[in-house]
């Protein structure tokens, strides 16, 4: 069996008719971790949303977690979503609900119909971010680093084949930012796969993986240490 997770091949990334990348290869073996950097307006957001079937894959080829990005149809996007957990810079949680039930709401979205085997699901990944004991909390009763950390392990319900993180330092602050870089950086130990768009130089430096760079149109790896 093939342990590639992502393959892109002379990809063109667009926004509408306008192309943002286009000659963009780009490939994740499984449990690789590689960060997506480049200025604002660069193209990672939407490398990111080509890649979890928000933007369709026009020209080029692309495979991700055995889907055929080109050929992705409207009904198949929810299981794409299935193998792959996404984090976004702005926590998406339902602020009505608690944290317990968050995390329920994704597992019956997905199928789950086990009472007692969504709960041992939910605290098992609650446990991995560190967050047992808050289940019971209303979203909005935590820090931004905890919520971070419900959204992590919301996007590890399903046991992802790959994590797709986009800027999910985004909007804490450097010290939280950290924490949840080292959450990360733990999780992929654990022989998870891992794409994350950042900003954020302190944490590509204190972190130094594989780093792919969005300029000019293009996408191209770049030393460790290069400018964000
Ligand atoms: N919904 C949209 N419709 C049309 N064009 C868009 C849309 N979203 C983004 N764009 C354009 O696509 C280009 C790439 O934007 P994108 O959001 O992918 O960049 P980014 O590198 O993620 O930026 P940031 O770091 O600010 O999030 C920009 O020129 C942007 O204006």
């Amino acid at each position: 069996m093939s342990n590639l997770v992502l393959q892109l091949e002379n990809a063109e990334i667009y926004q509408r008719d306008n192309l943002v990348l286009s000659g963009v290869n780009l490939t994740l073996k499984k449990g690789d971790f590689c960060y997506l950097i480049g200025k604002t307006g660069s193209g990672k957001s939407s490398l990111m949303k080509t890649l979890y079937g928000d933007l369709q894959l026009k020209n080029g080829t692309g495979s991700i977690v055995g889907f055929d990005l080109t050929k992705l149809k409207e009904k198949e996007i929810p299981f794409l979503r299935r193998k792959i957990g996404i984090v976004f810079q702005d926590f998406k949680l339902l602020s009505d609900r608690n944290v317990f039930d968050n995390l329920k709401f994704v597992l019956k979205a997905t199928g789950w119909k086990d009472n007692e085997l969504m709960k041992d699901k939910i605290h098992e990944v609650l446990d991995k971010v560190g967050l047992k004991a808050q289940y019971y909390k209303k979203t909005f009763e935590l820090s931004g680093g905890e919520q971070q950390r419900v959204a992590i392990a919301r996007a590890l319900l399903n046991d992802p084949e790959l994590i797709l993180a986009d800027e999910p330092t985004g909007n804490l602050d450097p010290k939280t930012s950290l924490e949840v870089m080292a959450l990360l950086n733990h999780i992929h130990k654990s022989g998870k796969t891992i794409l994350m768009a950042t900003h954020d130089y302190q944490l590509i430096v204190k972190f130094k993986q594989k780093t792919l760079k969005c300029e000019g149109g293009a996408l191209f790896e770049v030393a460790q240490q290069a400018s964000v």
